[in-house]
């Protein structure tokens, strides 16, 4: 892979006003099927900062995980597909797994004072890795945490 290899895209619809509390965001997410060491290519992931904002993701092209990870560092997984719809509450962690092979196209709409905490993902990561080996998807567990 090139180091300035663009992974995936994010496209916006920001008509809302981001100060007004209930006006919305429209977002697509597209991930390449790019494998990196056996990992399957996924989104940085993010808690919102304002943890009472939810978000809906729904799936349009392509398959792949919505992994989610609550404060406690409890993680689990939705499978996303085509016609595939997902409510992550807001005090949940949330990225996108591409385990398929063509684009992952995910649709989303969120409030425009969510905001992002990338910070408290950093801080405790998602405690499982995707994997895809010989077409096989493998969770490969990489902190002391609770199962998927
Ligand atoms: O920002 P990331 O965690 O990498 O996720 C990528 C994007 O996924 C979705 O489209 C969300 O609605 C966006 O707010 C987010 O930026």
């Amino acid at each position: 892979m090139l180091d300035d290899q663009v992974v995936y895209d994010v496209y916006s619809y920001t008509r809302g006003n981001p100060d007004i509390p209930g006006h919305l965001y429209w977002g697509l997410t597209v991930l390449k099927p790019l494998l990196i060491n056996n990992e399957c290519n996924m989104t940085k992931g993010h808690f919102h900062e304002d943890r009472d904002c939810a978000e809906i993701y729904f799936g349009i092209q392509g398959e792949g995980l919505l992994l989610l990870m609550d404060e406690s560092g409890k993680c689990w997984a939705e499978k996303i597909y085509e016609g595939s719809l997902h409510y992550i509450d807001g005090h949940i962690a949330h990225r996108l797994v591409n385990t398929g092979e063509k684009d992952l196209k995910v649709g989303a709409c969120w409030p425009t004072t969510a905001g992002h905490d990338y910070q408290a993902i950093e801080d405790h990561p998602f405690p499982y890795r995707v994997l895809k080996r010989n077409g096989q998807i493998e969770f490969l567990k990489v902190g002391n945490q609770n199962e998927l």
